[in-house]
Formats: structure tokens, sequence, C-alpha cells
């Protein structure tokens, strides 16, 4: 006790003590006017002014979160302060709090006890000891909680999770946070890792996928702030909704800049498309609707997004681009006006020699500048200005629809003429060569219905994968679309086409990929097994890392969802909770008349406690209307969510299970966990829903609940 009285008298001094340092700085700061002039040199100053005084605002409200007491071999002893960014002292000498970001930082999230400590930097390994790692909460300059969890000289566990399981066990608001204060071993690993290297996360529910890779994202910007920029780094997340729920971490780092954006969009952009092909409420509602509709759906072969998202679907597109470039050059001599000629062979030799080393577009393009620029020279050896005027005329005319007569090489309209010359040589005999034997090899069914829509001028989300293809091989990539870094969350919803394709827009394989195979609920288009995607680099390019631990939810949700996934899914894929233990899991009946009834019963049940976010999920969008309009009759606000939402606003929230992905809430309410809405390849999908809720489930069932629900009486459940 006295220890604990001790350490949090200290902390209040030296905070009083930084406090009053940053104020100091920042007075300085503002008593130097501002500088609106035209002087470059002033200009940049004053940018890195304000960005100074800045950070000195963001810092006095909570300057450091942790201490840790470190003795470099050699040198003596010395507390380190660690805060979201760093603070000089005023003289600019040593620092009086340290960037979590900097190497020795490291050590405060690395560090698990033991004799001695050690950590890179950029001289090399350096060691040393560690006598003190202590936890400090600080809200608005107000000094609020000390915990000590290393301490050298005391006994007991070195590092305890206290800290931790008091973090988690706060409720939740709208937004994803940072973590910046509990970043545990597993998760820092990751956050370091070297920027040239595919990384491929399994993380389980809850592991904090989503919230490593944004600190990733801050900690590259960090550590090659010379080499990597802001707005070149992109994360790709599912959809717009959850592009809103994580909007604030960056900004909370103080990294802002870097885009979010959906594959789609991102697509559409690169090709200019009008819209982002999204994926068609058709496919949605055979997938994610109950019943029947997906039965013996389930083979690859049978799957547009499983075939189109392949690798072997790039060597069909390789070998459909190879018959195309062999094909440019119009089988005829150019002539602009009688009696003037260009030879097809010196055409070829242009086309197949001198611009051979560019993409195929460019190439096209430049022979066609070329003749363009030949016919002025021809010409000028006109015998009279009539004549020059006549051959003129004609060449214009001549040239314009000798152009034509190339192939449109644009990603749109090569796609389509594939898919067309496959339709058309389907039923022929076999094919004159290699190239053909590769296109006929895409699947009948297919081929005709792609065929069929494209034709109407119709793109679907899984198309895109292979237009960008095309585009990238055709085109010269414009540097303002590469990237100096990609993040992919929710991978497992990803096919390795696209990361194949993303490969091509980015520096050095520079990737962090992210995802959960036991969330892999758009089956129709994601990958099976990391292995897919690991293929698309040499050893040497990848690192697999596995986030096992799962921070989001209760021991006993996990339990639960756990037992879901056992029974459901063959799976080893299970999650480890955090000792942090809540209330039981609720299995409550809820069906035929009583079904609202009841489940408006469990939702007041569940407000009476002092959650902030709670969501209703059912198992259909149409059910969630319904639901939402009854909820609305009877007074209670709640947001309806559907799939083209753009914002999360928290609260009450009713929306379709497969909605939730990726978001989480301080209650969960599933509904209709039965037979009918549930069948037997659904386990996963319940997985995600279940794996929502951070302190509290329900579940809501019909008569007869599917069999990979955990019987109450086993686990920690309560039913009735
Ligand atoms: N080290 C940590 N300290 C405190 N909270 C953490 C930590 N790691 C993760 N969390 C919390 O756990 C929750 C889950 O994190 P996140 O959403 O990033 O996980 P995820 O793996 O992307 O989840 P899912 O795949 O289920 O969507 C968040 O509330 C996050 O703040």
């Amino acid at each position: 006790m006295e220890h604990f009285q001790s350490a949090y008298q200290e902390e209040k001094d030296r905070l009083d003590r930084t406090l009053r340092d940053i104020d100091s700085q920042l007075k300085a700061l503002k008593s130097i006017p501002v500088y609106t002039g035209h002087d470059f040199t002033e200009q940049v100053l004053e940018a890195g002014r304000e960005s100074h005084r800045q950070q000195l605002e963001r810092s006095i409200r909570e300057p450091y979160f942790g201490r840790l007491d470190f003795e470099e071999q050699g040198k003596e002893a010395q507390p380190l302060y660690i805060g979201k960014v760093g603070v000089g002292d005023q003289d600019g000498g040593k620092p009086v709090v340290i960037d979590w970001r900097a190497p020795v930082a490291s050590l405060f999230y690395s560090f698990t006890g033991g004799d001695s400590a050690s950590y890179d930097a950029p001289e090399g390994l350096i060691e040393g000891l560690v006598y003190l790692k202590r936890n400090i909460v600080i809200r608005k300059g107000i000094l609020e909680r000390v915990v000590d969890t290393y301490n050298k000289d005391s006994e007991g566990p070195a590092v305890s999770d206290e800290f931790l399981v008091y973090r988690l066990g706060e409720n939740k608001d709208n937004r994803l946070r940072d973590i910046v204060s509990t970043i545990q071993a597993e998760q820092d690993l990751i956050i370091r890792a070297a920027r040239n290297t595919a990384l491929i996360i399994q993380g389980v529910a809850g592991s904090g996928k989503t919230t490593v890779a944004l600190h990733r994202l801050a900690f590259l910007l960090y550590q090659y702030k010379d080499q990597i920029k802001a707005e070149r780094m992109v994360i790709f997340a599912p959809n717009h909704m959850f592009i809103d729920y994580i909007s604030e971490v960056l900004p909370e780092l103080g990294v802002g800049d870097i885009q979010q954006s959906t594959f789609g969009d991102w697509a559409a952009r690169v090709l200019r498309l009008d819209q982002a092909p999204a994926d068609g409420s058709e496919t949605l509602a055979r997938w994610f609707d109950a019943g029947d509709l997906r039965e013996g759906a389930w083979n690859d072969s049978d799957l547009p997004g499983r075939f189109k998202g392949a690798v072997a679907f790039k060597s069909i597109l390789e070998s459909y681009l190879t018959r195309v470039e062999s094909g440019c050059v119009p089988d005829t001599d150019f002539e602009p006006w009688d009696g003037a000629r260009l030879s097809r062979n010196t055409i070829i030799d242009w086309f197949d020699g001198e611009y051979k080393h560019y993409p195929v577009a460019r190439r096209k393009e430049r022979v066609l500048a070329r003749i363009h620029r030949w016919v002025e020279m021809e010409l000028k050896k006109s015998p009279s200005a009539a004549a020059l005027k006549e051959r003129k005329k004609k060449a214009q005319q001549r040239e314009k629809a000798y152009a034509k007569k190339w192939p449109e090489l644009e990603a749109v309209a090569l796609y389509k003429s594939m898919f067309q010359s496959a339709f058309a040589a389907k039923g022929q005999p076999s094919g004159e060569n290699d190239a053909d034997a590769e296109i006929l090899s895409i699947p009948k069914p297919i081929l005709i219905g792609t065929n069929a829509y494209l034709k109407k001028g119709i793109l679907k989300e899984e198309d895109l994968a292979a237009l960008l293809y095309l585009h990238s091989r055709v085109h010269e990539l414009d540097s303002k679309l590469t990237f100096d870094h990609v993040v992919i969350d929710e991978a497992q919803d990803f096919s390795p086409l696209q990361v194949a394709v993303l490969d091509r827009f980015v520096k050095g394989h520079s990737f962090t990929i992210l995802g959960d195979l036991s969330q892999g609920i758009h089956y129709y288009k994601g990958v099976r097994s990391w292995e897919e995607m690991q293929a698309l680099f040499a050893p040497e390019e990848t690192a697999y890392f596995a986030l096992t631990r799962s921070y989001r939810s209760t021991m006993e949700i996990i339990d639960f969802a756990n037992e879901i996934l056992k029974r459901g899914v063959e799976t080893d894929l299970l999650a480890v909770p955090v000792f942090r233990s809540g209330e039981p899991v609720r299995l409550k009946p809820a069906a035929g008349d009583g079904r609202l009834t009841a489940i408006s019963d469990a939702l007041r049940q569940v407000m009476t406690g002092s959650h902030r976010t709670v969501a209703l999920l059912t198992r259909t969008m149409e059910e969630a209307e319904h639901l939402h309009a009854y909820l609305n009759e009877a007074g209670t606000t709640a947001n309806l969510i559907g799939g083209d939402q753009r914002q999360y606003a928290g609260g009450i929230s009713v929306l379709p299970v497969y909605l939730s992905k990726g978001l989480e809430f301080d209650a969960v309410i599933v509904t209709d966990v039965d037979r009918e809405h549930y069948g037997p390849k659904d386990a996963r999908l319940l997985y995600v829903g279940c794996t929502r809720a951070l302190h509290e489930l329900w579940l809501m069932h019909g008569n007869e609940l599917p069999d990979y629900v955990p019987d109450p009486v086993d686990l920690s459940v309560t039913g009735e």
C-alpha cells in the first residue's frame, strides 16, 4: 500500500513537472507571431512550428501512458516515459517523453520479465536490465491511475494482465480506439515488422487485427519517414461503414492522410468506371438469405468469384494478351494515298523491335505516332500545292481507318472480347493454338453467364481483379496510382488474384494482409487457406503470423463462440481468451407470436446495464427492417444498418449478421438462432455474430437449435 501511495505521489510530481515544461514550450511557441508572408523558407518554418504546436497541445492532455526504468549496459538506469508523441525538453536536448514507436519503446511492449532485456536499434542490439514497467493513466492532464506491471524488486508474477483487463472492461462508443498503452508482445512484433515483406496474419476474432494494422501504419510512417508517404499508403476495408468506424484511430495516433478505401472504389478509380460494381444484391441474397438457395453451389468451378479470383485465371488472361499482342498489327500495308506505301513488315519491325519493351497500349500509340510522322515526311515530297492538299485529306481519312483496324486495348474492351471469342470458339473444332486452349478452359456456365452480362454493359465485382490485371499489363502505371504500403483487412474475403494485382501497384511487396479464415462468410469468393496468398510471393518476401489471443470478448463469450466453431466447422483456429470474466451467455426462446415481444424484452434488460452500444443481429436484411420497424413503433430509437450504409452512429443498431463483420458492440442479441435460419453451413456466420460482443451476448432461439450451438448446461451458459 505504502509503495502504491508513494508511486502515485512520485508520478504526480513528475506529471506536474512535465506539464509545466510542455506548457512553457507551448507559450514560447505561441508568442511567435504566425507568418503569413510569401517567403518560402519562412513558410516551411511556420509549418514546422504549427505541427509542433499541435503535437504539444495533444501531449498536454495525455503526455504519456507508460514508464520503463531501463539500465542500458554500461550506463546508468533511467526512467523513460512513453507517450503517443515524443516531446523534447525546452532546449531540444534530452527527451522528456519518448514516442511509442521509437526503438527503445519496443521494450515496453516486448519485455515479459527475466534477467536481461534487449531491443533492436539502428546502431545494433542494445542490451540491459529492466527495473520497472508501469502503466500510467492520465486524462485531461489529471493523473488517474498508476499500475505496475513489472517491478524487479517485488515478488509475484513478472508481468500481470491486470491493466489490460481493466482497459478491456471499459465500454466502447461508436469508434475503434488506439491501444498504444496496452499493445501486447505478439502484436508489437507485427507492428514493428520490416517494411518490404508481405505479412500475412491469421488472427482469431477480436485479436486486434484491424487495430494492429492501423498501428503498423503509424509505425511505418515514423520509422521510414523519408521513404514512405502517408498519401501513398492505403487500407482496404470491406465497406464504407467500416471505414467510418475505424476513422478515428489514425488521427489519434497523429497520422492522417492515409487512404482508406474499398477494393471496388479503388478499382473504379483506376479503371475510370462511373461506379464501383459491388457484390450484386442477388449474390448477397443468394448467400445470406436463409434457405436452400445455396445448396449444391459449393464447388469452385460453379462459383464464378472463386474461378475468376484464382491465380490460374491470370494465365488465361496472359495467354489472351499474348494472342492480342501477336495479332495487333493489322494484316495490310499502310497506304496514306494511292501510290504511297508503308509495308506491314516495317510496321511490325517498329512494333516488335524498338518499342517491344513498352506495354502494348503504349506500343500501339508509339507506332501510330510514328506512322503519322512518316506521312508528314512523305507529304513534303508532294509535287504541287494542290497534290499536297489532296494527299493530306486522303491521309487523314486513311490514318483514321487504319488506327481502327488495331484492337482496342482498354481493359474492359479486352475482357469483353476475351469472353466473346471464347464463347464463339466453344463448340468449334479444338483451338488452333495454346492460347485458345487456355481460354477454352473457362467452365461453360461461367463463360455463358459472364458473356451475357458483359454484352449488356454490366460489370460485376468478381471481374474487377481481372480488369485491373489487364489494365496494369497493357498500360504504363501512373506513379500517382502506386503505393508505398498496402493493408488488406478482412483478407479472407479477398481472392489471390486481387492480391496479385495489388502487388503490381505496390513497391517491394510491402503488404499487411490480415484476416480470419473462421470468419470466411463470403465463401463464394474468399480464400480457403493462407497458402493461397503465400504462394504469390517468394518465401523470403513473405512472413506469416498467427494471433490467437482474443481481447474483445469475455471468457464466457469466447468459450461459447469457440464451441460453435468446434462443432460447426472443423478448425484448429480457436481463440484463447484473456482472463476477463463477465455475464454468462444467455439463450432465450423467442418463437411464434411471442417472438418480437421476447426480443424487445431482452433488449430492455440488456439496456439496464451501462452499455453504450447494443446490436440486434438478424439473419437477413428483411428481418432487420421488420424488427427495426417494430421497435420504432414501440418508441425505441434504433439505427437500421443496410449494405450501403456509410456511417456508424453507435447506440442501438439493428442489422443483418453478415454486415456486422469487423464491428463490435458492448452487448449483442442474435435473433432467430434456429435450424431454419442457421443451416449446416452457417456456423461461421453465427460465429461472426457472437464474436461481435464485448461484454454480453444473448441468443434468441426458435424451436430447434442448430446442432453446433452448445447445450446451455455445458459451458457457463444459462438457458431456459
Ligand atoms: N492490446 C490490446 N489492448 C487493448 N485492447 C485491445 C488490444 N488488442 C485488441 N484490443 C481490442 O480488442 C477489440 C478487437 O480489436 P479488433 O477489432 O482490431 O480485432 P480484429 O481481430 O480485427 O477483430 P475481428 O476479426 O473479430 O473483426 C478492440 O476493441 C480493440 O481495441
